[in-house]
């Protein structure tokens, strides 16, 4: 079976700075794949370069068999291409239930008509209720991000993600911030993600990694070191040493 989205040869430079190595990675409908690495392996500009924010120097990205390479984020992200960000982008006077409305008239073309007439849109509540609901969001679907936790707003960013119709879902550390006490709730919201969905995680907590993803790969200099089973990744030696020589740097300049 072909798979639903690859990358081929992904490379970036910035200057003389190679980020991103030739990287070759495909995924599968219903995928949970982690990207993980050292800090500045590249993980970041990976998605960038997926999503169409950053353009390669080489390489293609190809989804549903068709090369968007030469497609902008937006257009990319009407084709079923879709990502979060390491930080929260919302607006805080607005509720969950406004912005994910938002969206899915947005997705539809019908934004425009809308805005200030929330509440009335009920051809399209049952869908954002549903979309609140698998992330936990029902119970402050109208109060204003600016007093929901910060661990709900993330979750936000991806019920947001989700109003988009995703075919490929990036997200970039999605409990990066969030208080160890509430980490429960986003691993517990990406398990009632689509089953469907391929889903690619970048995050740094391990313990989400292993008990999210099906596969794993490592990242670092730019470039895929491993490829594998969550219970391999800790044993194999050019991952130990990635992340030993990025301590030992990090140790070093301390
Ligand atoms: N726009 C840019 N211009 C120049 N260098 C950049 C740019 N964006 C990223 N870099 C560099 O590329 C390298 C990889 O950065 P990137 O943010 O992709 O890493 P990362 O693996 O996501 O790191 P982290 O885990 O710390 O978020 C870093 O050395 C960074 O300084």
């Amino acid at each position: 079976m072909s798979p639903l989205f690859r990358v081929e040869g992904l490379t970036k430079s910035f200057g003389g700075l190679a980020v991103s190595r030739n990287i070759s990675l495909a995924m599968s409908e219903g995928e949970r794949l982690a990207l993980i690495g050292p800090n500045g392996a590249g993980k970041t500009t990976f998605v960038n370069l997926v999503t169409g924010q950053l353009r390669p120097s080489a390489g293609r990205v190809v989804l549903n068999g068709e090369d968007v390479t030469g497609l902008g984020a937006v257009q990319r992200v009407r084709k079923g291409l879709v990502r979060t960000f390491q930080v929260t982008r919302l607006f805080s006077d607005m509720t969950p239930e406004e912005h994910v409305t938002l969206t899915v008239l947005q997705r539809q073309g019908r934004a425009s008509r809308i805005l200030g007439r929330f509440h009335g849109h009920s051809e399209v509540s049952d869908e954002v209720g549903a979309i609140l609901r698998t992330l936990g969001l029902l119970e402050v679907a109208r109060r204003k991000v600016g007093e929901i936790a910060y661990g709900q707003r993330r979750l936000l960013e991806i019920a947001i993600a989700l109003a988009l119709r995703p075919k490929v879902l990036l997200l970039d550390e999605p409990a990066a911030g969030v208080p160890a006490a509430d980490t429960p709730r986003i691993e517990q919201a990406l398990e009632s993600l689509p089953p469907s969905l391929a889903v690619l995680m970048i995050e740094h907590d391990m313990d989400l990694v292993f008990r999210f993803a099906r596969r794993v790969v490592v990242l670092a200099s730019g470039e895929i070191i491993f490829e594998g089973l969550p219970s391999e990744v800790a044993a194999d030696a050019k991952v130990r040493e990635a992340y030993l020589g990025n301590y030992a740097h990090a140790r070093s300049v301390a």
